[in-house]
């Protein structure tokens, strides 16, 4: 069901240092940040060769990633993303496995403009799994 690794999610409390970091310590190729409210956070995006790297800054109250940057003060992974072909077929299977689906199930338009769900880590080794509409 699965396919394409999409990116890499790695969470951070200081979007500009971490571009920085990637653009001139590593010469990485780093977008602009991409306000997104809805999901209450910044991002920017890396792209690699083979797939890319979202650098996730906290924004508003209700950041989804406050609880993760106050158990991990210095930043760290905190979700992968994988595409998939069918964004509501993948979701009933999951659900019919037993699976946690966030945010009640129903998909929202992520940051690349394409339908995206969340899977809970603790169904899946400890490992937030973002799905996005191929
Ligand atoms: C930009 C849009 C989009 C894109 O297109 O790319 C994005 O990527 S948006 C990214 C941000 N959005 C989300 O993360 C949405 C989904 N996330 C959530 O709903 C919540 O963050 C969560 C996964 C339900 C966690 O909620 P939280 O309140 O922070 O923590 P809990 O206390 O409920 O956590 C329970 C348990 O899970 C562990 N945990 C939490 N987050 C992670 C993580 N990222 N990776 C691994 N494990 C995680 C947490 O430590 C708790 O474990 P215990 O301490 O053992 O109880
Ligand atoms: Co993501």
């Amino acid at each position: 069901m699965i396919g394409r690794l999409n990116h890499i999610a790695i969470a951070v409390r200081d979007l500009g240092a971490a571009s920085r970091l990637y653009r001139e310590t590593l010469g990485a190729e780093v977008s602009a940040p991409q306000p997104l409210p809805e999901h209450g956070v910044t991002v920017v995006f890396i792209t690699l060769p083979n797939t890319k790297v979202e650098l996730l800054e906290p924004l508003g109250e209700t950041s989804p990633i406050a609880g993760f940057l106050d158990k991990n003060p210095d930043g760290g992974i905190h979700h992968v993303c994988y595409e998939v072909e069918d964004i509501l077929a993948a979701r009933d299977r999951l659900v019919s496995s037993g699976a946690r689906v966030l945010g009640g199930g129903e998909p929202k338009i992520g940051a690349h403009g394409k339908p995206v769900l969340f899977l809970h880590p603790k169904d899946f080794n400890g490992t937030l799994i973002e799905l996005e509409q191929a």
